[in-house]
């Protein structure tokens, strides 16, 4: 585990899951996003997300205003709801979101014993976290204009829990986090996870840089996170 010592609560372990355990992971979500694609929304808005004051005067920083539809989507044995922001971060960052334990896809909840273990030997395991309550994205990133898209800086929103946790799942990023006064690069290697918590998860602000392609079409997904909070 790396420990970044200026910035408290940033937890890096850059060899956290298997290949097989990614590759698993990634044939999941993007079964759940083929099943998407074929799948009628019952309900389509806008709606305001307010961005943590730390990132609200931006200029370049994420819309409050956006567009989700909800979708009922078999994940056998159960069906799971879940909300899909197209476009969230900027062009090319698709985001589906899954809110409640009711809703986590087969795929991820047989990872959160590994994930739980890590919580517990940090110590971040505390009374209120003792039955969790998960809140689980997939971040689909597709090729746009000759780059895989990025997610710009941004304070992940309160209610996606105190503790979150990325997971590197397809290809390799670079990961920014900054406090204003000190900008952190991480390099984010398949199969690494990245846990955020207290200081780093509330009063710093991170991004994932684009970056060039080495494919040539347009929309195609080429980079696949999976973001577990917990609350
Ligand atoms: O894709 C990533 O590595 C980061 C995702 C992220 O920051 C988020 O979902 O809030
Ligand atoms: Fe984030």
């Amino acid at each position: 585990m790396h420990m970044y010592k200026e910035i408290p609560g940033l937890h890096f372990f850059p060899e956290f899951l298997s290949a097989s355990d990614c590759q698993a992971m990634l044939d999941g979500a993007l079964c759940i996003h083929k099943r998407l694609k074929n799948a009628v929304s019952s309900l389509t808005q806008r709606v305001d997300i307010p961005q943590p004051q730390l990132v609200q005067n931006d200029k370049d920083g994420l819309n409050q205003q956006k567009t989700f539809s909800r979708y009922t989507l078999p994940d056998h044995p159960k069906s799971i709801q879940c909300e899909v922001f197209s476009n969230y971060g900027g062009e090319g960052h698709q985001l589906v979101y899954c809110r409640g334990n009711e809703n986590l896809p087969c795929f991820i909840e047989i990872q959160l014993p590994k994930v739980i273990e890590q919580l517990q030997a940090l110590n971040l395991v505390t009374e209120n976290l003792s039955s969790p309550s998960w809140r689980f994205t997939m971040n689909f990133y597709h090729h746009h204009k000759g780059q895989v898209a990025g997610f710009p800086f941004h304070v992940d929103i309160p209610a996606n829990g105190v503790v979150t946790m990325i997971m590197n799942i397809q290809r390799e990023a670079t990961f920014e986090i900054t406090n204003g006064q000190c900008t952190e690069a991480i390099h984010l290697p398949v199969g690494a996870l990245l846990l955020l918590s207290g200081e780093s998860r509330y009063q710093w602000k991170h991004r994932v840089l684009p970056t060039r392609s080495t494919e040539n079409k347009e929309s195609k997904i080429e980079r696949v996170s999976l973001v577990l909070g917990i609350k």
